[in-house]
């Protein structure tokens, strides 16, 4: 079997880290990996396969002889290097922001889209780990009955903010454990632990922010749904990882729960954990201290949506999975395998 050449760009992050565990758990065919990272982390070593590999710090150089590239930087790095990875042959699969919605660039969930991968030009991008988890499940809804309007809520764990997010929030449980002053929050707007903060990114003209947004956005693209209503509210939740979010679909045409159910139970990527009558809570319902460091969206509180007057059309849920996982690394790794 070909063996590849893989880079990770951002390899000492949280997603960059996931991504190294996701080609080896995956048995992704890497013949040889190259892990690049800013001039802090140059020299450091990252285990692969049981081997210790020396961190490099990221140029474009660094990209010479490389087959595909996980990009696991921000936007303003990805924006900066990538292009200099597909110059130099490779294909690149991003995490960022930085490409989702330029419309040369396929916007890929493999169990939704896989066919975009088709049509990429050296780039390909990774949605939003929140639209990933939020879409999975509602595919194989849409598939039965057409989806055409979202009301969303997120609750976002601290890692969707990377290393820093979930060192910060580690950081304030222990001093409130130990009856100390809260450290000042710098990877948040606010102190999260005992807290929420209803703001994830920057607010537009509307008083919507830019995660929020992105539901929409890349929904559309992803989908193929260039009408699709979506309304979003996106939290900053005190759990260390996995979002949950709370998602009410209305539909074109009647879904019965008996139809949304076996549609759920079959979906690729998703798990249906809704039984209300299970002894434990952790069988009753997706809760993110279940969903974490695995790769499906677990779905639950499957109801009809009693609001739309329509009563037929509408189908509210539950549902919760690991957004460094499959809302970023293992996602990425996917589509890298539908390109070899
Ligand atoms: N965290 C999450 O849940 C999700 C994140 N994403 C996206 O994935 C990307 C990575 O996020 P995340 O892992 O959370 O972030 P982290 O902050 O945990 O990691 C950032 C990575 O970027 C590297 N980096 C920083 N500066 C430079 C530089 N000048 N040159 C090269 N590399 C540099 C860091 O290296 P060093 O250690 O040397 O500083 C580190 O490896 C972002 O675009 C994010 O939006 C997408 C979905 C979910
Ligand atoms: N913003 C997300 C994680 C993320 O990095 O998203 P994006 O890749 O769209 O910037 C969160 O904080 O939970």
């Amino acid at each position: 079997m070909k063996e590849y050449t893989v880079a990770i760009l951002g390899a000492t992050g949280a997603v960059g880290t996931q991504m190294l565990a996701c080609l080896e758990e995956q048995e992704f065919p890497v013949g040889k990996i190259k892990l690049l990272a800013s001039a802090r982390s140059a020299g450091k070593t990252l285990s692969f396969r049981g081997e210790e590999v020396v961190i490099e710090e990221a140029a474009p150089a660094a990209f010479e002889g490389c087959d595909i590239v996980l990009g696991a930087a921000d936007d303003a790095i990805a924006k900066q290097l990538l292009p200099a990875a597909v110059e130099a042959g490779a294909t690149v699969v991003d995490n960022s922001h930085a490409f989702r919605m330029d419309p040369e660039v396929p916007l890929v969930i493999p169990e939704i889209n896989a066919d975009d991968v088709s049509w990429h030009k050296g780039i390909i991008s990774n949605p939003n780990c929140a639209t990933i988890i939020a879409l999975v499940p509602t595919w194989p809804l849409h598939k039965v009955a057409g989806v055409k309007r979202m009301i969303v809520s997120t609750y976002q764990a601290a890692s969707g903010a990377g290393a820093p997010g979930m060192a910060e929030l580690e950081a304030q449980i222990a001093a409130m454990g130990r009856g100390e002053a809260i450290p000042e929050p710098k990877a948040f707007a606010a102190q999260l632990v005992s807290n929420l903060i209803p703001q994830i990114g920057g607010f537009d003209d509307e008083g919507y922010t830019s995660e929020e947004m992105k539901l929409q956005n890349e929904g559309r693209k992803i989908m193929h749904l260039p009408e699709l209503a979506v309304c979003c509210t996106c939290v900053r939740v005190p759990v260390l990882r996995s979002h949950s979010e709370s998602v009410t679909l209305e539909f074109e045409r009647d879904i019965t729960l008996e139809e949304a159910r076996e549609a759920l139970a079959g979906a690729p990527g998703v798990k249906l954990v809704d039984d209300r009558g299970a002894e434990s809570a952790h069988d009753r319902f997706p809760m993110p201290i279940d969903t974490s460091d695995q790769d499906l969206i677990w779905v639950g509180r499957l109801r009809r949506d009693i609001s739309n007057p329509e009563a037929a059309r509408g189908i509210t849920f539950w549902c919760c999975g690991d957004q460094i996982r499959k809302g970023a690394a293992t996602n990425a790794v996917q589509i890298a395998k539908l390109l070899v």
